[in-house]
């Protein structure tokens, strides 16, 4: 068994694109091909490059390079950032005058790494560190933010400009960086790409404040603070308790990225319309009727991508691609182009609550919305008894659907624990994964995942969800949303901190909830990680656990990596009995 254990820890995956997870894309087919029919494919897609950052750079380059709106969403996103400081936002502006300061640039490219430097003027941070050490610099979240701003350059690597450049703001956020980004902006000629670029990226409408010219810096901005404010309020209340908004500073919101859940309305494309007209020509005034049909709209199909990660670039209304109309001289309009929602494996599509379909694999597509079909043109009538039919039929319809889509985390073992006991810590002791690891409670705001390699290559993905605690189920804390990702992990592991006064009422209070969230869900087979065993209380505490539960109890300190081989040997144990149940119970 000992040789099972893997030399070190190879490769590891982020789920939010907030993640550093480090695995290659080759580890992801490995992996497919062991979870099972369960677990198809699931959490490999959600594999992140490495993030050697001057490679990100690098790389970055010709995706910025060739849409120059990507350097105004980051730009936007710096921006936010800085507000995320609070009232200090107008300020830094004036200390760097934005507009000047964007204008000098040539390209995306150079936007994207002279942004850079100035986040690093900032903040004193650059991107060049691999590691989520940004703690130390925000100790109050910003660590998440800036944490996800380096992982931007991830994103770029395995996804089309447009969707990197549509995920990182949900909700409004997209909207606000257009704005701000406007209004870094003292070229008119760049105000104007800014609003085009507005209009067919997001495809939304009717949202008239930030798309005039700069009026002035100020007033633009706090009549985004308004707008913001106004679509913030809806988030929170769905996503998190009075605890979730206190725990947070305002940059949490604004930053936040990771989304697991949305409702959308799907209006598939209407059919064209027939045509009604007669041929004619020199000679022959009636040549009879030549109407010719509609073409079909568009349908909206969605379809499972390994590559996207989240929700996020998933906007609220999809509008399907009408048919065009029909021509005289027979012409037939042509068909809608059906439109794609791309969205991350795991994603659960349900309407009104029920569950239509779960797509678990790359590719999979699922037709949402049909196309109305085509009316008829003239032509269409003609028969013995009507030479000259006058009658053309208009299109029909688009299908309209609401659907909800809710993401899944897929991983065969879930990190379960209280706020600070160290899941994070130990996803990283354990594997590649490099999710942020601080000293106050939630920090871990997406769930994360890493791959625990095996030396025969089998490989156990292992899920770091956000902190749980007591009364989460009635949305305290961060509730339970997050618990939908643990509800697909074969086994569950309670990481327990052994400085806590009673780490056993932990436990307890752990099960407690995961039974409110879905009965049973705590008997899942799982082990009790007893973890920050190197403090000196531990090893007392340690014995008083033992003696209060049943299941194995497995002593480890994250921090050291004390006893982390136990873990991971116990964990392939966990996982073997999975396969041979079948692998899927
Ligand atoms: N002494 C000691 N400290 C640890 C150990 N593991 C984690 N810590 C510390 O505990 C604090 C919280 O660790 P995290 O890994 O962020 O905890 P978490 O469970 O992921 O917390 P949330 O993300 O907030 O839910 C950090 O300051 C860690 O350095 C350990 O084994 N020993
Ligand atoms: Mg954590």
């Amino acid at each position: 068994m000992q040789s099972l254990l893997p030399a070190p820890p190879t490769s590891s995956m982020s789920l939010g694109p907030g993640g550093m997870g480090q695995s290659g894309g080759h580890a992801q087919s490995n992996l497919n091909d062991n979870m099972g029919p369960a677990l198809p494919a699931t959490s490999m897609m959600q594999s992140q490059m490495s993030n050697v950052s001057m490679m990100h750079q690098q790389s970055a380059t010709p995706h910025y390079s060739s849409a120059q709106a990507g350097g105004q969403h980051y730009q936007g996103q710096q921006a936010m950032g800085m507000m995320g400081q609070g009232s200090q936002g107008n300020s830094m502006m004036s200390q760097r005058p934005m507009g000047s300061y964007r204008s000098s640039q040539q390209g995306s490219a150079q936007q994207y790494m002279g942004q850079d430097e100035f986040y690093g003027e900032q903040y004193g941070h650059t991107q060049s560190s691999s590691e989520p050490i940004n703690q130390q610099y925000y100790p109050d979240g910003h660590g998440e933010y800036s944490y996800q701003q380096s992982s931007y350059g991830e994103q770029g690597y395995d996804r089309s400009f447009d969707e990197s450049s549509q995920h990182y703001y949900e909700g409004g956020n997209s909207q606000y960086s257009q704005q701000q980004a406007q209004y870094q902006q003292s070229s008119g000629q760049q105000q104007a790409f800014s609003q085009q670029q507005y209009s067919s990226q997001q495809g939304y409408s009717g949202q008239p404040q930030g798309y005039g010219p700069v009026q002035g810096g100020s007033s633009q901005y706090s009549q985004y603070q308004q707008s913001q404010s106004q679509q913030y309020g809806s988030y929170r209340s769905s996503q998190g308790g009075p605890g979730a908004q206190t725990q947070r500073p305002f940059s949490y919101e604004q930053t936040r990225h990771f989304v697991d859940h949305r409702r959308v309305k799907l209006l598939a494309g209407s059919g064209g319309k027939g045509a009604s007209s007669f041929h004619s020509e020199p000679r022959k005034e009636w040549g009879g009727p030549d109407g010719g049909n509609g073409g079909d709209g568009g349908s909206i199909i969605i379809k499972a991508d390994r590559f996207v990660k989240s929700l996020a670039q998933v906007v609220p209304v999809y509008k399907g691609e009408d048919g065009e109309s029909g021509g005289s001289k027979n012409c037939y309009g042509r068909n809608g182009s059906p439109t794609y929602i791309r969205v991350p494996l795991g994603t659960v599509v349900k309407e009104q609550g029920k569950t239509i379909l779960d797509m678990t694999e790359h590719g999979q597509e699922y037709l949402a919305a049909f196309g109305g079909a085509g009316g008829k043109g003239n032509r269409f009538f003609l028969s013995n008894e009507n030479r000259s039919p006058m009658t053309a039929t208009p299109g029909i319809t688009g299908q309209e659907r609401v659907l909800q889509l809710e993401l899944r985390t897929m991983a065969h073992a879930g990190l379960v624990g209280f706020p600070n006991a160290g899941k994070s810590s130990l996803l990283r002791a354990i594997t590649n994964a490099r999710p942020a690891v601080a000293a106050y409670p939630f920090t871990t705001l997406n769930p994360h995942v890493g791959i625990v390699k095996y030396r025969d290559h089998e490989q156990v993905a292992v899920a770091d969800i956000p902190g749980i605690i007591r009364g989460a189920h009635l949305n305290r804390g961060l509730g339970i949303s997050f618990l939908r990702h643990i509800e697909r992990c074969r086994f569950l592991l309670f990481v327990l901190d052994l400085s806590a006064p009673e780490p056993w009422t932990q436990l307890q209070h752990l099960r407690y909830e995961l039974d409110q969230y879905e009965p049973g869900l705590s008997q899942r087979p799982q082990a009790i990680i007893a973890n920050k065993m190197d403090l000196s209380e531990a090893q007392e505490k340690l014995e008083t656990l033992k003696s209060n539960v049943s299941q194995r109890v497995i002593p480890v300190s994250a921090l050291t990596g004390q006893n982390t081989e136990e873990l991971i040997l116990h964990l392939r144990e966990l996982y073997d009995g999975y396969l041979q149940g079948g692998g899927n119970g």
